[in-house]
């Protein structure tokens, strides 16, 4: 059975941690097993301290997991997929990273049959967002995309505003998402069924929705390749491909090649490396408006 995954995004200091111990014990209440996977900027872990000793917690440190250490993620997850027994994976980032990046590594094709990735809650600090004209563009840019990508979005710290300035906010951040909730919180109090409740999701193994940024209907599906396939033929069907699909990655079985492609496909640019080690044939692609069984039929019909 796949393993949940949930992100947890938000500014500095907006209540992330104070949702992750929540969120953890409406986990085990429920009879799951919960794991954590923390990033903090600095070069030692504070928040750490504060999940309990039985839940598996990773850390990355020294850097935010987005821009610094995106293959340490990777690394990471692999690492507690194969040593740790956990039914759903919460992913705390730091204040400072851009959701769709860390979902970007959540989406590995290395984790294709693992994990399932259920979406991003963020959390905006009601009395920074107020104030937010201290910040400089660029972090505002990033507060701005860190609502635009939440499936769920938390206003927390509610008690330090007035009702009316509250409900100026809660119209701000749906103009944002008008495709997510808000739910106004203190200290992140919110029914755990809403955040269960926040991802439709299909469940097939090689056909799945993530459902990152649904303002932008981002989805992505998976392939897993059964048989080699000619590179030629591959790139042919790359170029055919609409515009709207921003990203590709996996690993390509190669006819003559005992061993996988690594491809990459970024906004247009594809990008190969020859493997020296088995993996999985998988190849995760994600766009806007995927018209999926095209997709999946069209990888199927180059196998050999
Ligand atoms: N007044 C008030 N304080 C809150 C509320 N929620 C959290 N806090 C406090 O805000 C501070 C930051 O909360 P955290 O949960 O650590 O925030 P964070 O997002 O994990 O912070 P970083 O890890 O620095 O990004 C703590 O002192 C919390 O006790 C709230 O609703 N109201």
């Amino acid at each position: 059975m796949k393993k949940e995954v949930y992100l947890l995004s938000g500014f500095l200091g907006s209540g992330k941690t104070t949702l992750l111990k929540k969120f953890l014990l409406s986990l085990k209440v429920k009879g799951l097993k919960p794991a954590v996977l923390m990033n903090e900027l600095g070069k030692t872990s504070i928040d750490s301290n504060e999940v309990d000793d039985d839940t598996p917690l990773k850390e990355l440190l020294d850097g935010c997991i987005c821009c610094t250490i995106q293959e340490k993620l990777e690394s990471q997850l692999q690492e507690l997929l194969l040593k740790e027994d956990f039914d759903v994976l919460v992913i705390e980032t730091t204040g400072a990273a851009h959701p769709v990046e860390v979902v970007d590594s959540v989406l590995s094709p290395l984790f294709a049959q693992h994990l399932s990735f259920k979406g991003i809650i963020t959390i905006v600090d009601a009395f920074q967002w107020k104030n937010r004209d201290q910040f400089s563009p660029q972090i505002l840019h990033l507060m701005r995309e860190q609502i635009r990508h939440a499936n769920l979005i938390i206003l927390n710290k509610a008690d330090l505003l007035p009702e009316m300035e509250l409900g100026a906010i809660v119209f701000e951040l749906q103009q944002l998402n008008e495709a997510s909730r808000v739910l106004l919180t203190n200290y992140c109090d919110v029914s755990m069924t809403e955040i269960h409740q926040l991802v439709r999701e299909e469940r097939d193994v090689n056909h799945r929705k993530a459902s990152i940024g649904k303002q932008l209907s981002l989805t992505a599906c998976v392939h897993t390749f059964e048989n080699k396939i000619n590179l030629e033929e591959f790139e042919e069907w790359l170029r055919k491909l609409p515009s709207t699909i921003y990203r590709i990655k996996g690993y390509l079985p190669v006819v003559g090649k005992k061993y996988p492609y690594l491809f990459q496909y970024s906004y247009g640019m594809p990008y190969y490396m020859p493997e020296q080690i088995k993996m999985p044939a998988n190849l995760v692609i994600i766009g806007e408006n995927l018209h999926k069984q095209e997709i999946l039929e069209g990888l199927k019909g180059l196998e050999k």
